[in-house]
Order: C-alpha cells, then sequence, then structure tokens
C-alpha cells in the first residue's frame, strides 16, 4: 500500500526543520511512503497571492497524513487577515476537521538541567495536553467596527456547542485510559458562559469513563500549577485559546519549545503532524533552529495516521539517544546547527 504524505514546510524555520524531517523519511527508506511538496503560508502568498491555495489545500486532502513546518512572516502582518500566513494552517484545521490536538510534554532524560524550573519541580513531568482545535474565539465571528461613541472596538466571539465540547472530551477521556487514568478539565467557568457548557458537557461525558479521575481547574490557576508542580498533569483536557497558551508553556517546563511536537487528529486517520511553535523570525535562515520537534511530530505520524508504532518509537528512542549523546542546539544551551541535529538523530534510528 502507498501512503502520500504531504510536505508544507511554510516559512522562516518552518523550511529548515522540514528539510531534516524530510532526510530522516528519506533515510528510513520505507517502502510505499511518496513525498509531495507544496506551497503554503507567506512562501504561498508571495508566489500564488494566497496562503492556502487551492492546489495546496487539494493535495493535502488526498494525502494520508501532513507534516506541516511553521507559517508566519512579518512582511504580511499587514495584510487582511484572511491572506495572513497564519490563515493556511487554520484553514487546513478546519477544511480537514482537525478537531483534536495532541501536544505532549514529557521530561527527556537528563534534560532536568535544560527546563526553565528547578530539576527537583520538573523531573516528573509527563503531560499531554488535549486541545480542541476548530472552535472557540480563533474561528467565532470576529471584525473590527465602531462604537455609538465612535471608538475603534475589535471582537472575537467565543463560542463551544455542546457537540463540539463532547467529540474532545471523548479524546480526553480515552488518552487519559491509555496513561495514569488522571484528566484535568482546564476552563474559566467561573466567568465564561462558554466554560460552563465546557465544564457542564465534561462532567456528562465523564459518566461514561469511570476508571478516569476527573478534575477542573480555572486556566489562571493552571498556568500558575503548570509552574509549581506540573508533575500533578497527565491529561489537560482544554479549548483552542487556553491549550494554545498552556502549551507554550509547558514546552519550557520540559526545556524548549523546540522540543514540543503535536499531532492535529481528524475523526478518520488523516492527521496534520507540526511543532507547537511558529516561524521563529528572529533565528529563522541561520541553521539554529531545533529541528526536534519536527522531527518528533514525524515520529507522532507513524504513531497515529500510519498505523507504524515500530517506526515512532525508533524515532522518538534515536531523539532521546540524541539528546543524552548532549547534542544540543542552541535553544538548549548548546552548538549543534539544525542540520547537525538532524544528522545525529538519523546516526542513532
Ligand atoms: N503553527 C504555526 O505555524 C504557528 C505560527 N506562528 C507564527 O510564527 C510567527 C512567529 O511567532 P512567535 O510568537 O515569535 O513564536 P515562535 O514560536 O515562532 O517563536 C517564539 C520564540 O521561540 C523561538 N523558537 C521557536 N521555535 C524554535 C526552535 N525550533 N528552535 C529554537 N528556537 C525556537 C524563537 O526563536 C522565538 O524566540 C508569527 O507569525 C506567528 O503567527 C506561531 C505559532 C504557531
Ligand atoms: C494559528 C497559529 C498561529 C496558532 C498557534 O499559535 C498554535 O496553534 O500553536
Ligand atoms: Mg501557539
Amino acid at each position: 500500500m502507498v501512503s502520500q504524505i504531504a510536505l508544507l514546510a511554510g516559512d522562516g524555520i518552518g523550511i529548515e526543520i522540514m528539510a531534516e524531517a524530510e532526510k530522516l523519511l528519506r533515510a528510513l527508506d520505507i517502502k510505499g511512503l511518496s513525498l509531495i511538496h507544496a506551497d503554503c503560508g507567506g512562501t504561498a502568498y508571495h508566489k500564488h497571492g494566497h496562503p492556502l491555495p487551492k492546489a495546496t489545500l487539494d493535495i493535502a486532502k488526498n494525502s494520508d497524513a501532513i507534516l506541516f513546518g511553521a507559517v508566519g512572516d512579518p512582511s504580511c502582518d499587514n495584510l487582511d487577515r484572511h491572506l495572513r500566513p497564519e490563515q493556511a494552517v487554520l484553514g487546513l484545521r478546519s477544511e480537514l476537521g482537525l478537531f483534536a490536538n495532541l501536544r505532549p510534554a514529557k521530561m527527556m532524560s537528563g534534560m532536568e538541567g535544560s527546563s526553565s524550573l528547578r530539576a527537583n519541580i520538573s523531573q516528573n513531568i509527563d503531560m499531554l495536553i488535549v486541545r480542541e482545535l476548530n472552535g472557540d474565539v480563533y474561528f467565532g465571528e470576529k471584525g473590527m467596527r465602531q462604537t455609538d461613541t465612535g471608538l475603534r472596538q475589535g471582537y472575537d466571539i467565543m463560542s463551544y456547542d455542546e457537540d463540539e465540547v463532547r467529540r474532545i472530551a471523548h479524546v480526553g477521556f480515552k488518552a487519559a485510559q491509555g496513561r495514569q487514568g488522571k484528566l484535568c478539565s482546564v476552563d474559566k467557568a467561573n466567568v465564561l458562559e462558554t466554560s460552563q457548557l465546557w465544564r457542564d458537557v465534561v462532567i456528562e461525558v465523564a459518566a461514561e469513563y469511570p476508571d478516569v479521575e476527573l478534575s477542573h481547574m480555572y486556566v489562571d490557576n493552571a498556568a500558575m500549577q503548570m509552574v509549581k508542580a506540573p508533575g500533578q498533569f497527565d491529561v489537560i483536557l482544554t479549548g483552542n485559546l487556553f491549550g494554545d497558551i498552556l502549551s507554550d508553556l509547558a514546552s519550557m517546563c520540559v526545556g524548549s519549545i523546540g522540543l514540543l511536537a503535536s499531532a492535529s487528529l481528524s475523526q478518520g486517520r488523516l492527521g496534520l503532524y507540526e511543532p507547537i511553535h511558529g516561524s521563529a523570525p528572529d533565528i529563522a535562515g541561520q541553521q539554529i533552529a531545533n529541528p526536534l520537534a519536527m522531527i518528533l511530530s514525524t515520529a507522532m505520524m507513524f504513531r497515529h495516521s500510519l498505523d507504524n508504532e515500530e517506526i515512532a518509537a525508533k524515532i522518538e528512542q534515536a531523539v532521546a539517544k540524541t539528546l543524552a549523546d548532549n547534542i544540543l542546539g542552541r535553544d538548549l544551551g548548546g552548538l549543534a546547527s539544525t542540520s547537525e541535529i538532524g544528522d545525529a538523530v538519523i546516526a542513532r534510528l
């Protein structure tokens, strides 16, 4: 059987880290894997006038999985919102129904010193953030208007319906069943109606998972607890906005944003796999980006879309050995370049 993988490098360091993922896929030399490149983000806007051209969307739809680098280009920051690079990833998430975003954050052995937290606090971190990805303020009605008194006013509507909450809650509870059996639902139900519905529906769904221990936490407290005692978390279930923010926070608890991978899953087999970080314009083009989040996202692709746990584990072990051998990028206090890190992983497969 042939599996088609779409490679969407995007912008900035997306291009450099995707080169390492592609090198790894070619080194693995797996039969029946075909790779196809497509433009997206600012790169696609400059070439084709749109951040997510129809040709790219068609390639994504016709693939078994999508590897995605990152999008974002400061030269596009003043374009109309629908033409900005970020619309590429938002468009793929909504067009492909990628509603479940899994963002694991685990302390790798020997990396405690790289965490922004003291080693005794960071040593036991092993959490999975399950973030809803198709709703919330990101996809609600938004715009700019004028108030009655003539002031400019921006607005973004936050909303979830109960079906949206229910389907992501099931993903969270099932994930907890396969881990330590604990799920913490993070919301802001003390202030937001959207969150009250979220909490009510999560409690309803919990009745189907009596083996999972459910707790609830307000998002402000969750941010504090993640720094104070991150080892308490197993699965964190949360909405699009809170999950976006908390996952960047979680990344520094385990050492670097350059280490955090993600899977964005639909109801079927198709998934999009990307690091949680962006295009990092401040370091783009210098070969100093850490490609490990991209490489670990590739491992997640083998696990979730290609049903190949063996290759997923092989990649993850090679990454762990690379780190254990002290081959570190600048984000982790080392000097290895992007391609040296990619080569080191391949050498340890
Ligand atoms: N999924 C996506 O494509 C995302 C795109 N973005 C976009 O990326 C652009 C830049 O956004 P920022 O807020 O600066 O976030 P960012 O994640 O691109 O960068 C934040 C900081 O982390 C560093 N960093 C990120 N990835 C790294 C890596 N692999 N190795 C070493 N250091 C790394 C950067 O150098 C920067 O100092 C914006 O246009 C933003 O909209 C942001 C997040 C996600
Ligand atoms: C659209 C992206 C820029 C949102 C984001 O930061 C993320 O998904 O991590
Ligand atoms: Mg983000």
